[in-house]
């Protein structure tokens, strides 16, 4: 191991649904983690035996410095923010917030503490509706909503402290992520659930009568939106991936993370009905504000950075985990 290597790795918002696996993938490459959460979306269950959690606020300037000197901090990755895009129409400053105002803080805070890695979880969301596929990083940033203009801004000040400070960062830009660990250990448990795939277990294990198509007048080859799915255990990879790319001495990033392939709602709902043999309960509902009809990312950048293989990028594997972790976590009530 070289001494980055040996370094503990700081996760903000390593209790919630992709920071989890993040940590679990750390960990298995037998790295020593600390995570920073505030628990308000995450859960203290979803952090690893021996991991240690700092209880508190991510945007906490003073917490921060004690962190990082108390565990000797080599990188940051920072999951932490407000992923709900509907509630970031209604409620823009509370996003704008907590997740550029404390975004700020925490980029401060490295910058003062010396920190020279940092890795960044953006969003598609930054593209807003694009007219072109794939989406390549050079399609232009316009963002539709806050959430996505939130993140943006964030990805701003790491692009503009980078070139005035000792700091080098990896911004990804994640697609549609779903599916949970394929050893069972962590999934999404969202208290309001929007994603498509989580619904759609959610309406398979009984907690949702039925699922709304949001639309079947696109201009699609089936008349439903495509996205391109990605596992969060790739993607967790794919943050993995990022760390040894700076460690390694590696140029600032900005990468898509997806599979470069699309699938429409209706190929995501078959696939659920296949996994488990029965029918799923559906019906065609309106269109839902803000949707574009297709998102697929370009991935040749991601492709030529990092050392990044995905390994469970077969529809059928994303669906089926992200189903047995719903059946396990209505098991366990
Ligand atoms: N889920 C997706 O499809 C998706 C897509 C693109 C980008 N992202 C980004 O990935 C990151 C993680 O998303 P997720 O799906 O795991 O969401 P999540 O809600 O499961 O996780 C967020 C975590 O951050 C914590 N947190 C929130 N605000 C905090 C604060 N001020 N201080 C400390 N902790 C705080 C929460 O308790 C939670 O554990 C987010 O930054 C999100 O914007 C997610
Ligand atoms: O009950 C549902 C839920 C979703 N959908 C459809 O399924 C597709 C995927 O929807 P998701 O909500 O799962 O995902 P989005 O593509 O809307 O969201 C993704 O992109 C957003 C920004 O565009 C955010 O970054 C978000 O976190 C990320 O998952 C969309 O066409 C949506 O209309 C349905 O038909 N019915």
């Amino acid at each position: 191991m070289t001494t980055s290597e040996n370094e503990t790795v700081l996760v903000t918002g390593g209790a919630g649904y992709i920071g989890s696996h993040v940590v679990l993938a750390l960990r298995d490459q037998g790295r020593a983690v600390v995570v920073l959460d505030d628990l308000s979306t995450g859960r203290r269950s979803a952090i690893p035996d021996g991991t240690a959690l700092v209880e508190g606020d991510v945007g906490d300037k003073a917490l921060l410095a004690e962190t990082f000197a108390r565990h000797g901090i080599g990188t940051v990755l920072h999951f932490a923010g407000s992923i709900v895009v509907p509630e970031s129409v209604e409620r823009p400053l509370a996003y704008y917030r907590n997740n550029t105002v404390k975004s700020h803080a925490l980029i401060e805070a490295c910058v003062e503490a010396g920190i020279g890695r940092f890795i960044f979880s953006s969003t598609a969301a930054v593209y807003g509706m694009p007219d072109r596929l794939p989406i390549d990083e050079q399609t232009p940033t316009k963002p539709i909503n806050p959430y996505g203009s939130s993140k943006l801004m964030t990805e701003w000040m790491l692009r503009d402290s980078a070139a005035a400070h000792d700091l080098r960062y990896v911004a990804l830009r994640y697609f549609n992520v779903a599916g949970a660990d394929p050893q069972g250990r962590s999934g999404q448990v969202s208290k309001v659930a929007t994603h498509l795939i989580k619904i759609a277990a959610q309406t398979v294990t009984g907690q949702r009568a039925e699922l709304q198509i949001y639309g079947d007048d696109y201009d699609t080859a089936d008349g439903t939106c495509v996205r391109d799915y990605i596992h969060v255990s790739d993607l967790a990879d794919a943050h993995v991936a990022a760390l040894r790319h700076l460690e390694a001495g590696g140029a600032s990033e900005v990468l898509n993370c997806g599979y470069g392939r699309g699938y429409s709602v209706r190929e995501v709902l078959a696939m659920v009905e296949r996994v488990t043999g029965k029918p799923l309960p559906m019906r065609i509902g309106p269109r839902r504000a803000g949707d574009p009809p297709a998102l697929v990312a370009g991935v040749e950048r991601i492709g030529r950075t990092l050392d990044w293989t995905p390994r469970h990028a077969e529809l059928e594997t994303i669906v089926a985990s992200a189903l047995a972790w719903e059946e396990r976590l209505v098991r366990q009530g």
